[in-house]
């Protein structure tokens, strides 16, 4: 089985952020995620995903001063209390939506720190963001990011978040391996699905089309053969996490660009030989 997750802060632009609940479900989507919930009221997020039976299956911790050009401050020194306020907000919300999965960015490498300090600080807040949300059966996911739509990320590559999931060892935490960011640094998906899945320590993936991040089957990644690919695999380790459709429609903010660009997925529910959602 795939299970596809709408991420509304991607799609359905030419709707309003609430509107956007009820677009999703119009076009059969089971599950949404999207960046941030903050700017809303978490009681009427709540009231879109029940209106619409919706399940909310990630957002983002608060990620810094986005506007001034923070991805997120996990790994940087001296903004521990920042963090630490953001992800303690995060957990009530995630508590009010039902949501399993919150994403801590990490970071833009800030100039003249370190690498082993700012290593050091995003195990340490991610240690502590794991073991604060498992008590309460939430699992905080990491995400390496490509440094073309990020220069100087602090996570870039899957053996990275592998390797520092491992350090901390927290079993709620996992990586957010994003297809779209692992086809532009690293390539060789299939070889990486395979390879990560098998961990037990992936805990959602995003699809987009490379380069363009539109709809998956546009670009240059056979997304039907990597559907396949996660679907079988998914199979055999007992994987039954969420596919994240972070891609802006090639439409646009067009009226019903999102709909109508969604060919491959009621393709796929329709063609696949096994269940899709
Ligand atoms: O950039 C991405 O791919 C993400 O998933 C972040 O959560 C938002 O930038
Ligand atoms: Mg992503």
């Amino acid at each position: 089985m795939l299970k596809f997750a709408a991420n509304l802060s991607f799609l359905y632009n030419d709707a309003d952020f609430l509107d956007r609940f009820s677009a999703a479900s119009r076009d059969e989507f089971h599950a949404v995620e999207y960046l941030f919930p903050y700017p809303w009221d978490a009681r009427d997020i709540a009231a879109r995903l029940n209106d619409n039976g919706l399940e909310q299956v990630l957002f983002n911790a608060p990620a810094g001063d986005w506007d001034q050009g923070d991805r997120g401050i996990a790994c940087i020194p001296g903004r521990e209390l920042e963090f630490r306020a953001g992800f303690n907000k995060a957990l009530e919300y995630a508590q009010a939506l039902d949501c399993r999965r919150v994403h801590v960015m990490a970071g833009i490498c800030p100039p003249g720190i370190d690498a082993a300090q700012m290593r050091a600080t995003y195990e340490a807040n991610v240690a502590w963001a794991a073991e604060l949300a498992a008590p309460i059966g939430r699992e905080v996911l990491i995400e390496p990011i490509n440094h073309r739509d990020m220069p100087g990320y602090f996570l870039n590559t899957q053996t990275q978040a592998h390797d520092i999931v491992q350090t901390v060892g927290a079993m709620n935490l996992k990586v957010q391996m994003d297809l779209y960011h692992c086809q532009i640094t690293e390539g060789d998906l299939s070889t990486a699905i395979s390879r990560w899945i098998a961990t037990g320590r992936v805990g959602h993936f995003q699809i987009a089309s490379v380069p363009s991040r539109n709809e998956p089957t546009t670009g240059e990644i056979n997304d039907n053969y990597i559907f396949d690919l996660i679907a079988s695999e998914s199979q055999q380790h007992g994987w039954e996490g969420w596919i994240g459709c972070e891609y802006r429609p090639k439409l646009g903010a067009e009226a019903g660009a999102t709909s109508r660009g969604l060919t491959w997925l009621r393709t796929l529910r329709s063609h696949s030989t096994y269940p899709v959602i």
